[in-house]
């Protein structure tokens, strides 16, 4: 019989569940995975939440025929779940070791702790703050850092603390230190580089890994380093740009996360071209923190994969 989506063909399961089963006020969980791609693998991991009565409310998968990965993000809730988090967690846990899968699984109301680094322009540290306050950004701000005490009043504003770390070639190293005591004290998920105009050394790029991203100020890869607006200007481009990519040791090559880009002409200065960029840069961050807090991205060989 050929597996066919005539509706006259689809089978009617009259068991529904009794509305008097469902739980009021269900939680809901959002899962993030990664695994060798192979035959039956979405069916395996799916089959695991229908048996333990997920329901799912969004789902988005990939399959990179390069790399040969899977990747699948689900949210679902608990309506129908009889078992505990705790049981679910510990099911699943033998299924990801037996797919060979990493995997990221929370409810959603758990939001990711944000370690904020600055420096002296904060157009993008204020973005990232008012989307904060609003609610648009689903995180918890910890704290924010810088090697400046220039903002420490904004912060402070938003009953945030504010953590002066200054920085020289000879103090670098102890900076460091302090900036991973920090993220250890405050439980940080993420530190993110608003501007934060320090280049983090190799070991603590190493440590960081997968938790540090940066805001450059160009359409990577074009203009990496120091001074970007000053190198498009001279290059006369017809586009200006902003890029949002995890922080590796290879100075602005780490894997792509959003990018964003406005025209500009010929009659445009570079003093121009920074305020145009500084409106891009801000909400290019405050997106790749979105997708970030909803767990949407997924690091795929030097790569992202954006579910
Ligand atoms: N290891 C990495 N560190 C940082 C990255 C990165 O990709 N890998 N991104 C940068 C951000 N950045 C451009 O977006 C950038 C920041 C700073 C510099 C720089 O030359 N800094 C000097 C000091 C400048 C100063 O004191 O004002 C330095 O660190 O010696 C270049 C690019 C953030 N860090």
């Amino acid at each position: 019989m050929p597996c066919v989506l005539d509706p006259a063909h689809w089978s009617h399961d009259s068991a529904e569940v009794p509305a008097s089963m469902e739980k009021p006020n269900p939680t809901q969980f959002v899962l993030t995975l990664k695994c060798p791609d192979r035959l039956g693998v979405m069916a395996r991991y799916s089959g695991c939440l229908h048996q333990h009565g997920a329901f799912i409310t969004e789902v988005s998968h990939y399959g990179d025929p390069d790399t040969k990965a899977f990747f699948s993000r689900t949210e679902f809730d608990d309506r129908h779940m009889e078992c505990t988090f705790e049981q679910f967690l510990t099911d699943f846990a033998e299924l990801a070791h037996e797919l060979d899968m990493e995997y990221q699984l929370r409810p959603v109301q758990q939001k990711p702790k944000l370690m904020l680094a600055v420096s002296r322009d904060d157009h993008c540290l204020n973005m990232l703050l008012t989307k904060w306050r609003s609610g648009a950004l689903p995180v918890e701000i910890v704290g924010v850092l810088s090697n400046h005490d220039d903002l420490r009043p904004l912060v402070e504003w938003y009953g945030i603390p504010y953590h002066h770390l200054p920085i020289s070639k000879e103090t670098k190293p102890q900076q460091e230190e302090q900036i991973l005591a920090l993220l250890q004290q405050t439980q940080a998920d993420y530190l993110i580089l608003a501007r934060y105009m320090q280049i983090l050394s190799d070991s603590l790029c190493e440590k960081l890994e997968g938790r540090a991203i940066n805001i450059h100020h160009s359409f990577l890869p074009s203009f990496k380093g120091a001074k970007p607006y000053h190198q498009a200007h001279k290059r006369g481009v017809k586009v200006i740009g902003a890029t949002a990519h995890f922080v590796t040791a290879d100075l602005d090559e780490g894997p792509i996360i959003c990018q964003e880009v406005k025209s500009v002409d010929h009659r445009a200065t570079v003093s121009r071209y920074v305020h145009i960029g500084h409106d891009i840069e801000a909400i290019t961050l405050a997106d790749a923190v979105r997708l970030v807090a909803e767990q949407r991205v997924v690091l795929n060989e030097g790569r992202t994969v954006i579910l």
